[in-house]
C-alpha cells in the first residue's frame, strides 16, 4: 500500500470582509487523498476554488473549517515545507537576473552546497530547454520561457511533492507536451504531483486521479480513466481501403442496430498534427531563438526505488542530447546599446552602467530575501 502524501478532510474556506461578514465561500466541504507517485488534477472553471485549495495545502492560507495533512503533518511544519516545490499561477521573476542567477539564488536559499548548486542549475536549465538563453536577463523572456524558469525554480530543492498551478499556461503545444512528459517522468520517479488547470485537454493525458470543482464544491472525482469511459458505447477501429467490405459491414451493423451508426475515418488530434510539424522542422535543422528542450530529466531529481521505471530511465540515458549552442559574447558597442534599451524600458537615467545593473540585481535579491523572511 503506497504512502498517503496529502489528506484533505472537510476543507472549507470563507473569505470575509473588513467587518467579518462572509464575502466569498471559495471552498466548500472538500475531501480527497493523494498517494505517493500520483499525478492529481485539481480541475474546474475560473473561480471554482482551485488556487484557494492550493494555498491551504501550502500553508499560505488557514482553512475556515477542516484539515489538511501533508506527509502526515500540518502544512505549516518546516520539514514539510522543505519537501514541497511550488509553481504559482503567475511567474514573478526578477527581470535583471538571468536563469543561472535566479536558480543559483533559489538554490542558495535552500542551503544547497555551492558545488551541487552549479550542477543542479545546469541540469535544470537543460531540462526546461533554455540552455541557449541561460545568460539572457529574464525580463526579455516570452511568457512560455518565463514559465519554464518558474518550473525549474519549483524543482530546485528536489521536492517530494510538486504543486503546479496552471503549469501549461502560456506554453505553446510543444512546450505543453514537454511539460506534460516531464510531469509523468517525475511521477515515475516517485514524486507526487498536484496540478490545477481549467485547460482540460492540456492535462487529460497525464493525470491519474481528479477532482472537478465548481463553486467550491467537488462535482466529480475519481480515477480519470473510469470517469471518461462511456460504458454504453463502443468503437471498432480497423484498416481497410475496401469500399465493398465497408458497405457490407455498414449493412450488417445497421440491420442489427438501426440507423444510429457512425462510420468515419479516425482523426488524429490537432496536437499530434502540430507536434509532427515541429518534429519535422527540427529534423530539417531549423533553429529557434525561443525555448528548446533536451528531453532529459535533471539527474539530481532523485530516483525512487519503488517507483523507478528502468525502461524510462534507460530511454532517458540514451536520449539524444541537443548540441549546446555557444553563448555569443556581444561586442562592447552592442552591449552598451542593449543596456540602454533595458534602461529606457525602466525609465532609468542614460548614464547608468553595468554596475548599476549589478546593483539592481543585488537589490532584487535582497527584496526576495525580505519577502521570504516575512513568509517564514
Ligand atoms: N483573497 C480573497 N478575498 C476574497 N475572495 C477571494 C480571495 N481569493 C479568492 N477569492 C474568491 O474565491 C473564489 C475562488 O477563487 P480561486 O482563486 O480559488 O479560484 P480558481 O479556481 O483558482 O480560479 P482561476 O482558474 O480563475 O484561477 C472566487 O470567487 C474568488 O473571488
Amino acid at each position: 500500500m503506497s504512502e498517503t502524501v496529502v489528506e484533505v478532510s472537510n476543507l472549507n474556506k470563507v473569505f470575509k470582509d473588513f467587518w467579518g461578514r462572509p464575502k466569498a465561500k471559495a471552498v466548500n466541504g472538500l475531501n480527497f487523498e493523494i498517494k505517493k507517485g500520483q499525478v492529481f488534477g485539481l480541475l474546474g472553471p475560473n473561480g471554482s476554488g482551485k488556487s484557494t485549495t492550493i494555498k491551504m495545502l501550502l500553508g499560505l492560507l488557514f482553512p475556515s473549517v477542516g484539515k489538511v495533512k501533508i506527509f502526515g503533518e500540518k502544512p505549516s511544519n518546516l520539514d514539510v515545507k522543505k519537501r514541497i516545490g511550488y509553481l504559482p499561477e503567475e511567474t514573478t521573476l526578477y527581470r535583471y537576473l538571468n536563469p543561472e542567477e535566479i536558480l543559483d539564488f533559489y538554490a542558495s536559499l535552500f542551503k544547497i552546497p555551492k558545488a551541487d548548486r552549479k550542477k543542479r542549475v545546469d541540469q535544470l536549465i537543460e531540462m526546461v530547454g533554455l540552455t541557449h538563453a541561460r545568460k539572457r536577463p529574464v525580463g526579455e523572456f516570452s511568457k512560455g520561457m518565463a514559465r519554464r524558469i518558474g518550473l525549474a525554480q519549483a524543482l530546485i530543492n528536489d521536492p517530494d511533492l510538486i504543486i503546479l498551478d496552471e503549469p501549461t499556461s502560456g506554453l505553446d503545444p510543444v512546450g505543453c507536451r514537454e511539460v506534460k512528459d516531464l510531469i509523468r517522468l517525475l511521477a515515475k520517479r516517485g514524486k507526487t504531483v498536484i496540478l490545477s488547470s481549467h485547460l482540460l485537454a492540456d492535462v487529460e493525458d497525464i493525470v491519474d486521479n481528479v477532482v472537478v470543482m465548481y463553486g467550491g464544491h467537488v462535482r466529480s472525482s475519481g480515477r480519470l480513466e473510469s470517469l471518461l469511459q462511456e460504458t454504453d458505447k463502443h468503437t471498432l477501429t480497423f484498416e481497410t481501403k475496401d469500399d465493398e467490405l465497408l458497405a457490407k459491414i455498414r449493412k450488417f451493423v445497421t440491420k442489427e442496430l438501426g440507423d444510429d451508426v457512425d462510420l468515419e475515418h479516425p482523426k488524429r488530434s490537432l496536437e499530434d498534427m502540430f507536434l509532427q510539424v515541429i518534429t519535422e522542422a527540427k529534423e530539417d535543422s531549423i533553429t529557434t531563438s525561443g525555448a528548446d528542450y533536451s528531453g532529459k530529466v535533471a539527474a539530481y531529481l532523485q530516483e525512487d526505488g519503488e517507483h523507478a521505471n528502468s525502461d524510462v530511465l534507460d530511454k532517458l540515458t540514451q536520449a539524444e542530447v541537443m548540441e549546446e549552442v555557444p553563448v555569443q559574447e556581444e561586442p562592447a558597442e552592442v552591449k552598451k546599446e542593449i543596456l540602454q534599451e533595458v534602461m529606457q524600458d525602466e525609465a532609468v537615467a542614460e548614464e547608468e552602467t553595468e554596475e548599476v545593473i549589478e546593483a539592481k540585481k543585488e537589490e532584487q535579491k535582497e527584496e526576495i530575501n525580505d519577502k521570504l523572511s516575512n513568509l517564514l
